[in-house]
């Protein structure tokens, strides 16, 4: 997925917020945290109303907006986890409102207390009846291992532990609000899906209408959506939730956050990463097999990863086998000391054979400057790759012809 600022791990203050979190009791306060003055420390957010700060000792609060922002008198209701026997006995069940998250856990004695996340998890109080509940599941944009595990959660989820039995499937993402017509998903109907690849109500790129989006969630009196997606798509939901706003309709718009490559922040961990990097290592272990077994073997392993380099990382880590990985995050240069070439050359020399994990997204100023190729786009308006397994392949092949006439240079693509 294309990365904005705010998204990137790498980046300080960077975050992805739900438009409302992802749990129909996950709702916002509309009266702030401690509110007080502002102060010269300020969190770089995109929307500045949604950072609250105080003015002696730099807390930030980067906020998410709430229906009670804009509907203020709205009724709350004890939260229906309060009846389930598998909740009413576990102590704390429930998240405080007041509870946040800072974003660094590394801090010093006399630094400001700085950003912090509303917390996400259960809260006593829920904004809607369980019966009066219309919701629906879309999912946009790229795939990622465990999507259809994140939907049948859903459904299990309301329906179980909110007693919700009105949920729709949106089909082919953010498109099928005005092109397609909807499916009703219950636990029976979502029951196997965990066990398929893809995402079981498909998807698209491309095809963000937001009037035509809101009018039809009115249309079919939708009052929470749910949209599983990478940036893209929560710029998407953004914008849906904004329309909501200006509309003054009770509807919930809870964005959920997928990203096969970790990198985002504000989250342990993104679901669908560890397989990525379980899958980037039988590619690995495969390359390497391959070069072990010939002279002077040379693997380039190319694996996920646009603008960060995590999968290629955690898979080399965790995989042992690897000579050099080479990630987007951290720029490289070919020829001279230090260089790959003279890497690459060092290794087969000392052990007869090399491995090289890519990211896809490295390196991808030298494939530009030597393919000179047009600049493509998706659907959605992300920016095509240039090859940089093939583009490295040939350059170790040509540059190193001199040292072994024999190299064999073999490249898998994980991620085509
Ligand atoms: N800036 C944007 N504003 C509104 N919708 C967007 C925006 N960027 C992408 N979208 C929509 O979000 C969906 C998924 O976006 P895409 O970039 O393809 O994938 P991802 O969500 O994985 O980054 C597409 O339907 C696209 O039209
Ligand atoms: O070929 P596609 O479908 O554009 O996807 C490839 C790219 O999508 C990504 O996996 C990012 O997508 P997500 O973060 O949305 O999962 C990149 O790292 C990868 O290189």
């Amino acid at each position: 997925m294309e990365l904005s600022v705010s998204f990137f791990a790498a980046r300080p203050h960077s975050c992805v917020l739900p438009v409302v979190p992802a749990r129909p009791d996950l709702k916002l306060r509309r009266r702030p945290l401690t509110l007080r003055r502002r102060s010269a420390i300020r969190a770089q957010v995109s929307d500045p109303s949604r950072c609250r700060e105080t003015d002696d000792d730099g807390f930030v609060l980067e906020d998410v907006p709430h229906l009670t922002n804009f509907i203020p008198d709205l009724p709350s209701y004890p939260n229906p986890l309060h009846k389930s026997q598998a909740y009413a006995i576990v102590k704390q069940t429930f998240v405080s409102p007041e509870d946040v998250v800072a974003e660094k856990i590394v801090v010093r004695k006399d630094s400001p207390r700085g950003v912090h996340f509303r917390r996400a998890g259960p809260r006593e109080k829920v904004y809607f009846k369980s019966e009066e509940v219309r919701a629906c599941v879309v999912t946009c944009g790229g795939l990622c291992p465990g999507i259809n595990t994140v939907i049948r959660e859903i459904v299990c989820g309301l329906n179980y532990m909110y007693g919700v039995d009105d949920i729709l499937g949106i089909e082919g993402g953010y498109r099928g609000f005005y092109s397609k017509n909807t499916s009703q998903l219950t636990p029976k109907v979502v029951n196997d899906i965990h066990k398929r690849g893809g995402t079981f109500l498909r998807t698209s790129r491309g095809g963000h209408d937001t009037q035509k989006i809101v009018d039809n969630i009115q249309d079919r009196g939708i009052n929470q959506v749910y949209i599983i997606g990478g940036d893209g798509t929560q710029k998407g939901a953004a914008l849906i939730y904004q329309e909501v706003e200006k509309r003054g309709l009770q509807v919930a718009v809870a964005g959920i956050p997928k990203t096969i490559d970790n990198d985002i922040a504000v989250i342990d961990k993104s679901f669908g990463f560890d397989t990525a990097v379980e899958e980037a290592q039988r590619a690995i272990n495969a390359a390497h097999v391959e070069v072990e077994s010939v002279e002077n073997g040379v693997g380039v392993v190319k694996l996920m990863g646009r603008y960060s380099g995590f999968i290629a990382m955690f898979a080399t880590l965790a995989s042992r086998d690897v000579d050099c990985c080479l990630i987007p995050e951290s720029p490289f240069y070919l020829e001279g000391k230090g260089g790959l070439f003279e890497f690459v050359e060092q290794r087969l020399k000392e052990n007869g054979h090399v491995v090289i994990v890519l990211a896809e997204g490295a390196g991808q100023e030298y494939v530009a400057q030597s393919m000179h190729t047009v600049d493509g786009r998706d659907a959605s308006g992300n920016r095509l790759l240039l090859d940089v397994g093939l583009w490295l392949s040939q350059q170790i092949k040509v540059r190193l012809k001199h040292f072994s006439p024999s190299m064999r240079c073999l490249i898998i693509n994980t991620n085509n």
